[in-house]
């Protein structure tokens, strides 16, 4: 697998283990990484009037004036200027003696219209603030409108976190090394990296396996294998029944969308467990999806009863007031009626905020994760307080404890949606756009995620397919979109994501005949 995702910590693991397994040592693999980011520079930028390499004392420097080397050697007219100096006998000292440029200091840094800036001054080791120097190069190459090529990180942006430490480098390009880090995905780094670039520079894959890293980028090859396709011989039950609960006569739409987007992603059958004040608005909406009333718990048990749904989708506008909480800890009491699945969201989540251990407790009594919890910014801090106030921790950190804390399958929506499930493995999504900023669209993927649930996916590959898959549609669809479009919009990704060779496709099937398109 090529998307693991490395924290700082991880890659320098992964750098002692290739420098210990060969056959390249530490300067040889700084510089690759230089050559790397020097040809780059000549692909992209080659028309640059002067390239101005910022190099730092640590090895982010180093790979700085293996950089300027290289440039200077093509002919590139090429300044260089360093804050600090590299620790006799490193690597970047080895890098610096190499480098034939003299360096000036980083506080006399000035620059001319159509230069570029190599930004080679701190990378996974940031540890304090930038400097007033850094800081007021960072300013400049900003106010002069000057492309930024970036070393493994914008200097000043935390590579474990995303989170800036003060003054940081708006970078046009980001070039690193073997894998991304948390800091390329997660908010704000990923507007501060511009594109990000990543360059093999001969840490191989067995390396990245013996880190054992935990997180990844959201991709579907992480969750593919584990996407569903009906059986040639499936009927509408065994593609899986979802329950959605709807809110009251007046946020009914809510539930209506979760709905539609279950049944769009492939369960067989959806019913809209309905307040009987709400049957009618119901009805008049509902054509295919099911509807049922639902006023009492009985009534509810008497559904999973009769109909045993795979999952249920709980809080899309069932109201905040503590009573929804409580209804829903009542019908997850009974360990014989525990849903096989179960997708909070919304009110679903705020219901319980003065209460969540309680939610806790009764998620790690229903065993393996079989639940997706999906807040949003201001869900998450109503749930786990503890944990949001916490700056210590990134969004991915975040999303771990909440998860292990819940039991359940954390979707901690946002245009960095991370994904985290209680034995430690998290996604970060990189597919979102603002589009999905849209009324109702958090319904539309708790229908997603309860759809795939009850066709059997695990929950976590279920809470990444969802996410991925939402935010493809909504990419489809484009300007305009709101939130009823999504479930209609699922078609056009499905379609793609069935292309022969994508998908293993069951012989006989209609995607295997392309007759779908
Ligand atoms: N596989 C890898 O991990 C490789 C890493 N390489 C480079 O090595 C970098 C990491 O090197 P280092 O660990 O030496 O880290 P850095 O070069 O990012 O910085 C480390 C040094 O700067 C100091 N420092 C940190 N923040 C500072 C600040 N704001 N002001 C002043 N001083 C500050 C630290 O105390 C330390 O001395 C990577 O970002 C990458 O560019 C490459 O050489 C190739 C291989
Ligand atoms: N700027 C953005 N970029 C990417 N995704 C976004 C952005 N804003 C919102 N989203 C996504 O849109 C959905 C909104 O869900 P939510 O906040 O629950 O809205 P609602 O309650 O109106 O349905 C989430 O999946 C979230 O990740
Ligand atoms: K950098």
């Amino acid at each position: 697998m090529s998307h693991e995702i490395l924290t700082p910590d991880e890659m320098a693991k992964a750098d002692r283990l290739a420098i210990e397994g060969g056959p390249f040592d530490g300067y040889a693999l700084m510089r690759n990484a230089g050559a790397a980011v020097a040809a780059l520079v000549l692909a992209r930028f080659a028309s640059a009037s002067t390239v101005h390499v910022l190099c730092g004392p640590g090895n982010n420097g180093g790979d700085g004036y293996v950089v300027a080397k290289a440039l200077v050697e093509t002919g590139c007219a090429v300044k260089l200027w360093a804050e600090g100096s590299p620790k006799p006998g490193s690597d970047a000292a080895l890098a610096a003696a190499d480098c034939q440029l003299k360096a000036q200091p980083l506080g006399d840094f000035e620059m001319k219209p159509g230069a570029l800036v190599v930004d080679a001054l701190y990378g996974a080791g940031l540890s304090k603030p930038l400097s007033a120097e850094a800081g007021r190069a960072a300013q400049l190459a900003a106010d002069m409108k000057v492309p930024v090529v970036s070393v493994d990180l914008p200097s000043g942006l935390s590579g474990e976190s995303g989170a800036t430490l003060g003054e940081a480098f708006q970078a046009t390009i980001t070039v690193t090394f073997a894998r991304k880090k948390p800091g390329h995905l997660l908010l704000p780094g990923r507007n501060l990296c511009g594109e990000v670039v990543v360059a093999d520079i001969g840490i191989g894959d067995k390396v990245i396996d013996a880190v054992g890293a935990r997180c990844f980028e959201n991709v579907p090859a992480l969750w593919l294998d584990k996407f569903p396709m009906p059986a040639l011989d499936a009927y509408k039950y065994s593609r899986g029944h979802v329950g959605v609960f709807s809110g009251g006569p007046s946020a009914t739409g809510a539930a209506r969308l979760a709905a539609m987007a279950a049944a769009r992603i492939g369960a067989g059958a959806v019913t809209v467990l309905s307040p009987s004040l709400s049957l009618s608005v119901n009805a008049s909406h509902l054509t295919s999806i099911m509807l049922r009333k639902a006023d009492t718990l009985e009534e509810v048990f008497g559904f999973l009863d009769a109909r045993h749904p795979e999952a249920l989708v709980y809080g899309p506008g069932l109201g905040p007031e503590p009573g929804v909480g409580n209804f829903l800890l009542d019908l997850l009491a009974a360990a014989e009626n525990s849903p096989k699945g179960l997708v909070l969201d919304a009110d679903g989540l705020t219901s319980l905020a003065a209460q969540p251990e309680a939610l806790f407790a009764a998620l790690h009594r229903m065993g393996a994760p079989r639940a997706i919890l999906t807040p949003h910014e201001g869900e998450f801090r109503r749930l786990f307080p503890g944990i949001a106030e916490d700056e210590k921790l990134s969004k991915l950190e975040k999303a771990r404890a909440a998860s292990r804390l819940s039991n359940a399958v954390v979707v901690y929506k946002g245009p960095d949606t991370v994904i985290a499930a209680p034995d430690g493995r998290a996604a970060i999504n990189s597919n979102g756009t603002p589009l999905l900023a849209t009324a109702g669209s958090g319904d539309v993927l708790a229908g997603i995620c309860a759809g795939l649930l009850a066709q059997g996916m695990p929950a976590f590959e279920a809470g990444c397919a969802a996410v991925w898959i939402h935010a493809d549609a909504a990419q489809r669809f484009g300007p305009g979109l709101i939130a009823e479009d999504l479930p209609l919009a699922l078609l056009s990704v499905l379609r793609n994501l069935r292309e022969p060779g994508a998908l293993p496709v069951p012989p006989g099937s209609l995607a295997a005949g392309k007759t779908l398109s």
